[in-house]
Order: structure tokens, then C-alpha cells, then sequence
């Protein structure tokens, strides 16, 4: 069979939607293997992350037309894409996006199988129907359908932040986020790289967030000469906030508690002359990624690591041996949903409450490896509040010891910690707090 950006973007979402695959992994695979053009892998990627994303408004669309129990397993994955191409895609003119369905059903089913005349009717079936939508009137509803989240996610948001706010919350996460890019060499300024990049063809923005970072507008910036020679790195603009929050003087003994892939471990280490940071995290295997970003960016010599659950990190390391310890936190990672569609989808109410309580438990073990006059940072890239705001309160209550300090980081005012919405700066959500251990 020949491959095109539709056919692979087909192979994918049925190994996404009918064998649970991560997307981004079986995305890479199959992009690898193939031998398309950039421009096709380009549009591959946008009909799978696409898919995903709007998985809730197009099963809302395709429900009425669908009255057999489809029995091809590729049928349903070629519906939701082809529709998602139809909706979204407005550049595609629908006679292209149906022929194409049309040749991958007989190639996937045979010629006369009926599989490929349920496809060719179904689809015919939903130009005639066009966009259905839910009353208005039953908010949660219309809103969970229009912007494709589940339900309980809509109403937690509205819960949260309001009805408006959280539509623009909605709205943002479903903009495909730009890849942005921290200036690790700091004899460059924004300018320099911005001019650099240029010669490749690579077009930026600057961020609206920090002084260090740059969106890409168009390029591929791992393969620039700046990304190579390690003088800038891929690393969201909010998320390049948490280190900012430390006040380094160069010596320290830091200890990153949750650090793999290693984008904050590297610019801690960074910040460090004679100091030293250890990175440690409970996925041995992960471990690997950060010690290749310390070696892409040469800091190596600063680095050192250790697989560690960081809820036993007493037994590792005596009281008061670090000066600054950063709680990079596992979560829901509901910030990051321009960049992980399916987030969306496989978080339940569950497993925030749930992480909140790992979060505490982390914060309480690796409170005490602190040395006095110490500062710890505490980030999370979500918006919810269990794993933000209550875990500070919760932190603050049950040690006395530790005081919450002010945060003046990147283009921010000062404040008592940060949270930054995904539909503020273009960049993920993000969480920072900071304390200080009484000296
Ligand atoms: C948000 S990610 C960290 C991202 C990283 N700091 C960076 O900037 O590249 C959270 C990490 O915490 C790790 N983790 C989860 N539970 C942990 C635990 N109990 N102790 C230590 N690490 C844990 C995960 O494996 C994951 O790599």
C-alpha cells in the first residue's frame, strides 16, 4: 500500500484509540519509519493531535449516523479523522478529504467489502447533517461538546475560575501550543538568537513571559546550528520560571527532587559555579534523559544522579544537607493540554485528589534535607487547586519552620506565588510557590 500523511496518521490513531498507545510515542515511530515529506509528517501530526483533541465533538457528530456495529477495526479511527478534517481543516476542500477516506477504506477492507460503502454513506451522511451542537441553555453541556473536554472537567473549571474565564481556559488549551525555546548561553541576547535563527529560516516570537525565552513561529529548531551547539534548549517559557525563582549565588548543594527529563535540572546547573546539583527521580530509566541534557548543554561536571522515590529521601540523605530543593511535582499536567491533547481525557476527579496527597508527602520528606536559611521551590504544571494552593496551605500548616517568600519572576509583578492560566501568555499553565526555612 502506498504511504501518505493520511495513511500513516490512520495506522497511528488506531493504535491510539483501539490499543491505548501514548500518542507522541506512536506518532514518532511512524513518522520515523515513514519517508514522508516534511510537509506531510507536518500534516499527519496535525490530523492525530487534531483527532484526539476534538475526539468528544466528533463522536457527538458521528453518533446519529452510526446505526451497525462497525466490524472493521480501522472504520471508526478513518470517521473521526476524516470528520475531523471536514470540521477544522478548512483549507481541505471535503471533495479531497472524502476521496481519501474513500481509497484508504478499500485499501484497509478490499474493494467489496461493505466497509468501504458504510464509510463513503456515513461520511456522505455527515456533510448532509453539518455541525450539531447541544442547547446553549445547558451550559456544561454545549461547552464539554463545543471544546471537546469531558463534562466533570468543564464544570470543575467553571467551578474554579468562572463561566467566562473558564471558556477562555478552554478555548486557549485547544491551541496548538508553539514551540518555545530558553537562551542557555547568556552572553546571547534575544536579538542574537532571534537573528541567528533567521539565517536558518526559522522565524520567532519574542515571549511575553521571560527574557530568556523565544516562541518559534515556522522552522524546525532542533536542527539549528544555537541547538546544537547547546546555546539554547526546548523548554516552555512558564516552566522556565521555577528555577528563575531561586536566588543562586553559585555554591549551593541543590537537590532536584522530580527532575527527569532534566529541563529544570540543566538550568539549575546553570546558575552553579562551585555547586553542585543532584537529580533525582523514581523512574530509573528516566534518568538517562537528564543526563543527556546535562551532556548536550555541558554541564555534566555539575550534575549527578540518583533514582530515588522522593518520599524516602531521609533514608538517602542526611538532615540539612541541601541549600535549595526544587519539587518539580508529578501531576495532573492539566497545563499542558495544547501539547498532550489526550490529558484530557485520562484524568479523572480521582486522580487529582490522589496526587495532591503524593505531592504533600513529597513536600513533608524533603522538608527536613533542607539546611536552615534554605529555600524550596514547589511547581506543577496544572491549574487545579488541590495541587497548587492546598498543598502550600497544607505545607505551610504542618511546618512552622518554613515561611512562604514573595516571587518576582520573568515580566511578572512580585506576588506570593505564581499560577499562570494557559490562555494568559501563550505558554502551558504552570504553579510556583517558594519557602524559606527559618535560619
Ligand atoms: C513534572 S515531571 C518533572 C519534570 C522535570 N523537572 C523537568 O523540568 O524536566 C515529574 C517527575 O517526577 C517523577 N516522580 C513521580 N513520583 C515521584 C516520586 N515519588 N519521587 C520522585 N520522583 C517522582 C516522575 O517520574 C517525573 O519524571
Amino acid at each position: 500500500m502506498m504511504t501518505s500523511a493520511r495513511s500513516v496518521a490512520l495506522d497511528t490513531l488506531i493504535k491510539v484509540l483501539n490499543q491505548n498507545s501514548y500518542s507522541n510515542i506512536a506518532l514518532n515511530n511512524a513518522l520515523e519509519k515513514s519517508k514522508l515529506s516534511d510537509k506531510d509528517k507536518a500534516l499527519t501530526t496535525k490530523i492525530v493531535y487534531g483527532t484526539i483533541q476534538y475526539k468528544i465533538f466528533l463522536d457527538y457528530q458521528l453518533k446519529p449516523l452510526i446505526k451497525t456495529k462497525l466490524k472493521d477495526k480501522f472504520i471508526y479511527p478513518l470517521l473521526l479523522m476524516s470528520a475531523y478534517q471536514y470540521f477544522f481543516l478548512e483549507r481541505i476542500p471535503t471533495s479531497a478529504i472524502f476521496d481519501e477516506a474513500n481509497k484508504l477504506a478499500k485499501n484497509y477492507s478490499g474493494r467489496n467489502s461493505g466497509s468501504y460503502k458504510l464509510v463513503n454513506g456515513i461520511l456522505r451522511a455527515l456533510d448532509r447533517q453539518g455541525e450539531l451542537l447541544p442547547n446553549k441553555n445547558n451550559t456544561e453541556e454545549y461547552l464539554s461538546i463545543k471544546y471537546s473536554f469531558p463534562k466533570w472537567l468543564v464544570e470543575y473549571f467553571i467551578d474554579l475560575f468562572g463561566l467566562k474565564r473558564a471558556k477562555s481556559i478552554l478555548s486557549a488549551s485547544n491551541i496548538p501550543a508553539a514551540t518555545s525555546i530558553r537562551i542557555t548561553d547568556s552572553n546571547l541576547s534575544h536579538s542574537d538568537v532571534a537573528d541567528q535563527l533567521a539565517k536558518e529560516k526559522i522565524k520567532t516570537l519574542p515571549s511575553k513571559l521571560t527574557d530568556h525565552n523565544l516562541l518559534i513561529e515556522h522552522g524546525n529548531v532542533a536542527k539549528s546550528d544555537l541547538f546544537k551547539e547547546g546555546k539554547i534548549t526546548i523548554q516552555d517559557s512558564a516552566a522556565s520560571l521555577a528555577v528563575d525563582a531561586f536566588n543562586f549565588k553559585g555554591n549551593e548543594k541543590v537537590l532536584d527532587a522530580c527532575s527527569a527529563p532534566g529541563g529544570k535540572t540543566v538550568q539549575i546547573a546553570e546558575q552553579l559555579t562551585t555547586g553542585n546539583v543532584t537529580a533525582s527521580d523514581i523512574h530509573e530509566n528516566k534518568l538517562a534523559l537528564v543526563k543527556k541534557a546535562a551532556q548536550r548543554l555541558g554541564v555534566s561536571d555539575k550534575v549527578k544522579t540518583v533514582a530515588l522515590d522522593a518520599r524516602k529521601a531521609q533514608d538517602h540523605f542526611t538532615s540539612g544537607t541541601f541549600n535549595k530543593i526544587l519539587v518539580d511535582a508529578p501531576c495532573s499536567g492539566l497545563g499542558l493540554i495544547r501539547r498532550k491533547p489526550e490529558i484530557r481525557y485520562d484524568k479523572k476527579l480521582a486522580d487529582i485528589k490522589n496526587l495532591s496527597k503524593i505531592q504533600k508527602d513529597i513536600l513533608n520528606h524533603i522538608a527536613p534535607l533542607l539546611a536552615p536559611g534554605g529555600e524550596l521551590v514547589y511547581s506543577t504544571c496544572t491549574i487545579t487547586k488541590e495541587e497548587d494552593e492546598d498543598v502550600v496551605a497544607a505545607f505551610l500548616k504542618n511546618h512552622a519552620d518554613f515561611e512562604l517568600v514573595p516571587i518576582k519572576v520573568g515580566n511578572l509583578p512580585k506576588q506570593d506565588f505564581v499560577k499562570i492560566l494557559p490562555d494568559e501568555f501563550n505558554s502551558d499553565g504552570f504553579f510556583i510557590a517558594k519557602f524559606k526555612k527559618r535560619g
